[in-house]
């Protein structure tokens, strides 16, 4: 893929994150997501690519937009996969909380795993416990593993996990193993992110979430050089077939880094659209100009770049909150 298409991505995901924050802390998660989605697409528009949204906001019949199977850019450039989640964490903006994203991954055509929106669940670490932790591990057995790769003793090393019941035996049973726990409320891109930042100190995410989410935070975490273990959790015989349809002979199969993200040249762009570990927000300041906050990597040459723009909304008009 070209290098010039990391930047193109940047445009997209910065445009999402300044149409959704005009809707942080309005209490309206939909129009926060459909501000994003709507920006997402007029973007994607004019870059020069010949995408195929493999991860979306639904189906044909389920979205407007963004939906999967919808080919996206001018049709001139490289054939690219490409999946997105225009807003991760629209809780997050509704509720004015930290941590909300616009997100991006792409990779050649028949790179990224077709993942149908539903559960999975996921294990991720940084690159020194790359290839040394399994999913099916009891947490003991991992947190052991990864304190020893990270040279940190278990009461200093963090586990990253979404606050929710599903949740509650494992964070007991990293608490009673003497670990710290982190929570999080939504978004578990940004935290499997975590893992493979130093700085941000957490050590390993697990638990279950988004499918969908799963595969564009694989493509990060493989620019970063971390591991990632994943299997989709089916409900019922509708979801199982849903699976073979996109491919998964066997819906329950471990999914490691390479079922996640086949190639070796993917990208991940995000952008901030409120505060967060990783990403400012978008900050608007005045004067019709508002700051952007971004990262974009590519697993090719593992180059990891962080973009601080500024953009002047009376020349981008699009950008602007609609009155
Ligand atoms: O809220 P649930 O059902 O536990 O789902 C977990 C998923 O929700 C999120 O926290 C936020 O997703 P949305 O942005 O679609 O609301 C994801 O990061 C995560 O994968």
């Amino acid at each position: 893929m070209d290098r010039e298409l990391a930047l193109e991505l940047v445009r997209v995901t910065e445009a999402a994150a300044i149409k959704s924050a005009h809707w942080m802390g309005r209490g309206k998660k939909n129009e926060a997501d459909d501000a994003a989605t709507t920006a997402m697409r007029n973007v994607f528009d004019t870059v020069s690519m010949n995408g195929t949204v493999v991860i979306g906001e639904g189906e044909l019949d389920e979205a407007p937009m963004l939906y999967i199977g919808e080919n996206l850019g001018t049709g001139d450039g490289p054939n690219v996969d490409i999946a997105v989640d225009p807003l991760e964490g629209t809780n997050i903006v509704a509720k004015g909380h930290n941590n909300a994203m616009t997100v991006i991954a792409a990779a050649e055509r028949g790179a990224l795993l077709h993942a149908p929106d539903m559960y999975m669940q996921k294990l991720v670490v940084g690159e020194k416990a790359a290839g040394r932790v399994h999913l099916d591990d009891p947490i003991e057995k991992t947190i052991e593993i990864v304190a020893e790769a990270n040279n940190k003793r278990i009461h200093d090393l963090t586990v990253i996990i979404q606050e929710r019941p599903r949740h509650d035996e494992i964070v007991k049973r990293v608490q009673n193993m003497g670990a710290r726990v982190k929570l999080f409320g939504d978004g578990d891109v940004g935290a499997s992110i975590a893992t493979c930042l130093p700085q941000t100190g957490i050590d390993i995410f697990i638990g279950i979430g988004g499918a969908p989410e799963g595969v564009i935070s694989a493509a990060a975490v493989k620019s970063l050089g971390g591991d990632m273990q994943a299997r989709l959790l089916p409900q019922n015989d509708e979801e199982r077939s849903r699976c073979m349809e996109m491919g998964l002979d066997d819906p329950e199969q471990l999914l490691t880094m390479n079922d996640l993200v086949k190639s070796d040249d993917a990208i991940f762009a995000a952008t901030g659209v409120t505060e967060g570990e990783l990403l400012n927000g978008v900050r608007f300041l005045g004067g019709d100009t508002a700051e952007t906050h971004s990262i974009v990597m590519r697993s090719k040459t593992r180059t990891v770049r962080f973009i601080q723009a500024n953009h002047h909304l009376d020349l981008k008009p699009d950008l602007r909150e609609e009155s």
